[in-house]
């Protein structure tokens, strides 16, 4: 309401003034206004006072004002006449922090013999002026209306209806009577003792209200006498007494000062037009005016007032917060924020409010306390909540620094921390920081409380340490199947290169060996992370189950028909082309070829079943509860089906008849001589190019490099092996030759067939 601008035309002159109850007795919506943007006064507190004018009409009020107060009030035209002043009219005195309050004079014959206005205008009055100024011509001094008594008689009377309550009573009132035109050689003392009598008739004639049968009318009015000179025919002497007058409204250092604590009304200025509203409106409807009850009533009403201001700036200050918190960030030093912007608003409060009735002012502080805090509950809490993720994180973090800075150490190398003395650290350091924090934003008057949060975030903790906790363990159990797996591949082609009895006893030794050393370090490691002991049973077990597999697996690689195949036909080759000091043989005509070609067909009679599954006979003993229960060895042993044994059996045939053939074939190109014509042919027609090639650099190097590398062939009897290679690169191109080739030497040859009878060299039968 009070800013907005007014749209009242002013009386008279410039916007100074303001009929703030007008003729019909309607209050003015624009007092607030005026109080705050014309006069200013909205903000001073209780640093302003107030004066009312009453008296008879047409008695020279207003010019009494306007020649006071410097105010612009009307003044009645000479010639009509008639009533001015309508209603009450405020202004503020010149240059002073005072509200001037011109009321419709009493006796009026425009209203005639309603004499209603005047006692609500001097209900009014006494309820917020410190001052009433009566005016009155020195000539009507002892007359009862002219003196304004029955006036005066009203204002006594509803003087005893406002403050009937002794405890509500606060300080007096002072009636100053300006004593107009006084011209007469009466001293004004003797006017004053004449107005005083007067007064204490009336008093002495009202019937008090119960309680106050006893008071004094000086328990509730001081009063002060003035007069003035004739203003028309004494102008300069009544200049001089109204500038004298002046002062002692004007200069707070004046002994005669008229304005003193006790006469304040302590109304806020800035609650004031309200206060004068409801007061006016409580007139108006004949309700009972009781001043404690307004003045509660306004000390809510504003309070409320200004606690919502004060509310929106704070609002407005801590918005900027909202987003942030939101987004999951922590605020640097929210506690200080939330403190520094719940002060400035309290300050805000307490400065504006506090000049109110103490209790509600007490009470609506509270309130307005408990609404900052729940405002600020919600920051402290967006707060809790993120800081409380941050630690999960720093947690996380510090603890995967710290258990990650060993991952990369051997799996069998101990561990170089005790998992459960980091996490306390860490857990510790998380929830001492936590701690901080939170407490940093407790503020004082306010029961928040963080406990539920750092119990949840201890949960949490907890739950976060097993994840870890499973997550090193498994890294450790990767670790240590690649460990397993990279010995296997190594030791199980080794040991299964030797195809002999015991080959599958050290298999099984080795296995459990590794084992035994890589279950120590799985050990140490589950000691390091705190494993109960089931469960390091559990991991171990576990990590048998997953090494038998790994071995297996290796195993079944190993006895692919692929490598099967190279297995034997390099166990074939061991035994039928090196003799028994492993020197290779030659064959040269009359060798018994059949007869060694059978000893090798015997000895690998048995390779092929020794390779049908992995032999745990004679690790009884050792395996029965190593692995868990639900684990049956005996099905994770067959290697080689007997359908699968006998298709190696025939393929592994076709391949040793390949080696027995080429053990004949060599025999045949060393038994072939060449006729000593065909020597000397070829060295009568070749005489032109071996010249040729020894006068040639290039077909000498060339000859002496391929001499150099079959000499050495020959030498180091690698003919077989560079054969052999040479065999496989034109392998597909000299199938076809070779077919031929074996076609000829059976239709030369049919009695020398390698296999009498429907037994293979490899012990498997045939069907
Ligand atoms: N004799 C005399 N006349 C005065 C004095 N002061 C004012 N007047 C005249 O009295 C008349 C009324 O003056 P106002 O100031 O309008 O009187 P008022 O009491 O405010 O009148 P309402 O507002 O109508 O009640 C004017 O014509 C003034 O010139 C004074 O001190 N002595």
């Amino acid at each position: 309401m009070d800013s907005k601008s007014p749209t009242i035309a002013v009386n008279n002159g410039p916007e100074t003034q303001l009929q703030v109850i007008d003729e019909d007795q309607n209050f003015s919506e624009q007092f607030h206004y005026y109080m705050k943007h014309v006069w200013g006064l909205a903000d001073r507190g209780f640093d302003y006072n107030m004066v009312a004018v009453f008296g008879s009409q047409s008695t020279g009020k207003s010019t009494l004002l306007n020649r006071l107060f410097g105010t612009k009030f009307a003044v009645m035209n000479e010639k009509a006449r008639k009533q001015t002043t309508k209603g009450i009219w405020f202004s503020q005195a010149s240059g002073q922090n005072v509200l001037i309050m011109d009321v419709e004079g009493t006796d009026g014959r425009e209203r005639g013999e309603d004499q209603e206005f005047e006692r609500k205008s001097a209900l009014f009055s006494l309820a917020t002026a410190e001052v009433l100024l009566v005016n009155m011509w020195e000539n009507m001094v002892g007359l009862y209306n002219g003196a304004n008594m029955g006036l005066l008689k009203t204002v006594f009377e509803v003087n005893l209806q406002l403050f009937h309550d002794r405890n509500s009573r606060k300080g007096k009132t002072l009636l100053f009577f300006v004593i107009r035109d006084h011209v007469s050689k009466t001293p004004l003392n003797q006017l004053a003792d004449t107005i005083k009598s007067d007064l204490n008739r009336i008093w002495s004639e009202l019937s008090k209200p119960e309680g106050l049968e006893s008071c004094q009318i000086n328990d509730f009015f001081d009063f002060g006498f003035v007069s003035l000179p004739h203003k028309l025919l004494q102008p300069d002497q009544f200049n001089q007494q109204a500038d004298a007058l002046r002062l002692r409204f004007a200069d707070p250092s004046n002994p005669q000062y008229v304005f003193k604590q006790q006469y304040h009304k302590m109304i806020p200025a800035d609650g004031f037009p309200k206060y004068a509203e409801s007061i006016w409106e409580k007139i108006v409807s004949n309700r009972d005016l009781d001043l404690p009850t307004q003045q509660e009533l306004l000390a809510q009403y504003r309070c409320d007032e200004i606690a919502a201001a004060v509310f929106e700036a704070f609002a407005d200050a801590i918005r900027p917060l909202k987003p942030l918190l939101e987004s999951g960030r922590l605020v640097d030093n929210l506690g200080e924020q939330m403190d520094h912007h719940r002060h400035t608003a309290l300050t805000h409060f307490d400065k504006n409010a506090s000049r109110y009735h103490h209790e509600v002012y007490s009470r609506k502080r509270k309130e307005h306390l408990a609404k900052l805090n729940a405002e600020l509950l919600l920051l402290f809490l967006a707060q809790i909540k993120n800081a409380a993720k941050r630690s999960l994180q720093l947690f996380r973090d510090s603890l995967k620094k710290r258990l990650g800075s060993t991952t990369n150490s051997s799996a069998s190398s101990p561990p170089d921390y005790d998992f459960a003395t980091v996490v306390k650290a860490a857990s510790t350091k998380v929830l001492d920081r936590f701690n901080e924090q939170a407490r940093a934003l407790i503020l004082e008057d306010t029961d928040w409380s963080y406990t539920a949060e750092a119990e949840q975030l201890e949960q949490e903790l907890l739950v976060i340490t097993d994840q870890l906790k499973e997550e090193e363990i498994k890294r450790l159990q990767r670790r240590l199947e690649k460990m397993v797996q990279s010995k296997f591949t190594e030791e199980v082609a080794t040991l299964l290169n030797e195809p002999k009895e015991d080959m599958w006893s050290n298999v099984l030794r080795m296995f459990l060996d590794v084992n035994e050393f890589e279950e120590k370090a799985l050990r140490r490691m589950a000691q390091g992370l705190d494993v109960p002991k089931p469960e390091l049973d559990r991991l171990i077990g576990q990590f048998r189950l997953t090494s038998w597999e790994a071995l297996y697996t290796r195993i079944r690689e190993e006895t692919s028909d692929q490598m099967m195949l190279v297995r034997l036909r390099t166990c074939l080759e061991d035994r039928f082309r090196y003799d028994e000091q492993g020197i290779p043989r030659v064959w040269r005509p009359g060798d018994d070829i059949d007869g060694q070609f059978g000893v090798a067909k015997e000895s690998m009679a048995k390779v092929i079943p020794l390779f049908s599954k992995i032999d745990v006979d004679g690790f009884e003993l050792e395996l029965e509860g190593y692995f868990p229960s639900s684990f049956d060895i005996t099905d994770h042993i067959e290697l080689l089906s007997p359908t699968k044994q006998k298709e190696l059996a025939k393929r592994f045939q076709r391949e040793a008849d390949a080696l027995y053939l080429e053990a004949k074939r060599s025999v045949v190109v060393t038994t072939a001589k060449t006729p000593y014509w065909i020597i000397v042919l070829m060295a009568v027609l070749g005489w032109n190019e071996f010249i040729t090639i020894i006068t040639s650099p290039v077909y000498l190097i060339l000859l002496v490099t391929f001499g150099t590398a079959g000499y050495v062939i020959y030498v180091l009897n690698l003919t077989g092996p560079v054969q052999q290679a040479a065999r496989i690169v034109a392998e597909n191109a000299t199938r076809h030759m070779h077919n031929l080739l074996l076609e000829a030497l059976n239709r030369t040859e049919p009695q020398n067939q390698p296999f009498q009878n429907n037994r293979t060299m490899t012990g498997v039968e045939e069907n």
